[in-house]
Order: structure tokens, then C-alpha cells, then sequence
């Protein structure tokens, strides 16, 4: 199923058990969900397949990162499990990203292949001390440019970002944004971040959102709380 709801709720969980719980007590007409390293690690692709029958359109969310030749492979890999979204770093470089995008132009309904730009968790400091003479922001521009000029579908990046990526790179070169927290909920390690109707209202495409859900006492009621805070009665 598919669903007008631009959130995706992270599944961070060490077992499959409490992932299907969860996904259980949701909607799929109210958002799609995200598999990580956490979660695909302990479960592997038979999680992705139960998900995928309750419904759920799924984020397979490994951001892999290596030579271009393992990624392609990992790529084809992920778009046989039928996922609708999957991630790599842009900073694999121009010919990583190419043979990512030529590794799936063979697949029929490839995922939508995002890259990642510069992680939500960091702040000016953290990268600075990466030895980054720029400003983060522009970074994150530059690596955004350098995906939608290899033929990637989009990025992930902060909201804080999504209207300078929107302005300079078009409004059909997908943001995916983490780092979403409702008024008065807690940061955790989230460094860069929005509520959820801020960073619609800069131009993000899809919000990816975890504990603020899953760690609510009641997950559905804090989806829909969300949904309902962007105006969208699912
Ligand atoms: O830059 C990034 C890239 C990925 N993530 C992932 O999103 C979720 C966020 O979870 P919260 O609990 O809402 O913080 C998590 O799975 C990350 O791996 C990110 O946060 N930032």
C-alpha cells in the first residue's frame, strides 16, 4: 500500500519481535517504515518480507559505503527484496555513485536511491573536526549537486537544509529528513533538527521519524498526532 503521508518511522530495534509488534499497532495507510543497520543486522531480508506483506512500503536504510563494485552488488541485492527506498554515502564518490544508479537501471521498480549527505547527529564542531574547511550547509550542497548530477533520486539531510537544496537543485530531487522532533520532545543525539511542520514548510519530501515514536506510550496516537500536525487526516 502507499500511503500521502511523507513520515517513515524508524524501526530501531535489536530483535525482530518487537519490530512486528509495533509495525502491528500502525497503519499502513499512515506512513511507511524504516529498517536499519540495528534491526536488518538481527533480522535480516525475512523482516523486510513480513513487513512488506502487512503492507508497509519499506526504507532499507544500510547507507552502504564502500568501493563501487561492492556496492553495486549490495544495491542489487537490496532492490531484489522489493524495497521501496535504499541509501548510499555520497562521499563513496562520483564513480560509486554511478555504478550505483547503472545497478539498478536494469531492475524492474528499482528503489528509490537516496544519498546521504552529512549525518543529522552532527554539528558545526563535529565537523569541523572531520578537517572540513567549509560551512556545514554548503557540504551538504555540494554532496546533494554531486548526486543529482550522478542520476540518484535524492539525498538525506537535515531539514535545517532543505530549502537552500530545494532553491539550487528543484523541488523533484527527493529530502529525505531525519532528525524530526515534535515541540518538547527530546533531542537524544539528534543535532540538527526541526519539528515535524518546520521542516515541511522548508521543503522536505519525507520525514523520517524514531524514538519520538516508538519510544511514545502509544506509538499510533504519536503518528497520528504527527500526521495530524501536518494537516493530513489519513
Ligand atoms: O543523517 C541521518 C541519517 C539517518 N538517520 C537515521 O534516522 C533515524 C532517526 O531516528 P530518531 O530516533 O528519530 O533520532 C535513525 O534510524 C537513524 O539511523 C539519522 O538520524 N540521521
Amino acid at each position: 500500500m502507499s500511503t500521502s503521508s511523507p513520515v517513515i518511522v524508524a524501526l530501531d530495534y535489536p530483535q525482530m519481535t518487537p519490530a512486528l509488534e509495533l509495525a502491528a499497532s500502525l497503519d499502513p495507510g499512515a506512513c511507511r517504515l524504516k529498517v536499519g543497520k540495528e534491526l536488518f543486522t538481527a533480522a535480516g531480508p525475512v523482516l523486510v518480507e513480513r513487513l512488506q506483506s502487512m503492507g508497509f512500503e519499506v526504507f532499507l536504510d544500510l547507507k552502504f559505503h564502500d568501493i563501487p563494485n561492492t556496492v553495486a552488488g549490495a544495491l542489487r541485492s537490496a532492490a531484489s527484496l522489493g524495497v521501496w527506498m535504499a541509501n548510499i554515502h555520497v562521499s563513496g564518490g562520483r564513480r560509486m555513485l554511478e555504478a550505483s544508479v547503472e545497478a539498478l537501471s536494469g531492475v524492474s521498480a528499482p528503489p528509490l536511491l537516496i544519498g546521504v549527505t552529512v549525518l543529522t547527529s552532527m554539528d558545526t564542531q563535529d565537523f569541523r573536526e572531520l578537517g572540513f574547511g567549509n560551512a556545514l550547509p554548503e557540504q551538504v550542497l555540494r554532496l546533494a549537486a554531486l548526486a543529482k548530477d550522478c542520476g540518484l533520486g535524492g539525498v538525506v539531510c537535515s531539514a535545517q537544509e532543505a530549502s537552500i537544496l530545494n532553491e539550487q537543485l528543484g523541488s523533484d530531487f527527493a529530502l529525505v529528513t531525519p532528525g524530526i522532533r515534535p515541540a518538547g520532545a527530546a533531542q537524544d543525539d539528534q543535532r540538527r533538527v526541526l519539528t515535524p511542520a518546520e521542516a515541511m514548510a522548508a521543503g522536505s519530501s519525507y520525514l523520517v521519524v524514531g524514538r519520538p515514536i516508538t519510544r511514545a506510550e502509544d506509538p499510533a496516537a504519536a503518528l497520528h498526532a504527527i500526521n495530524e500536525s501536518l494537516q493530513l487526516s489519513l
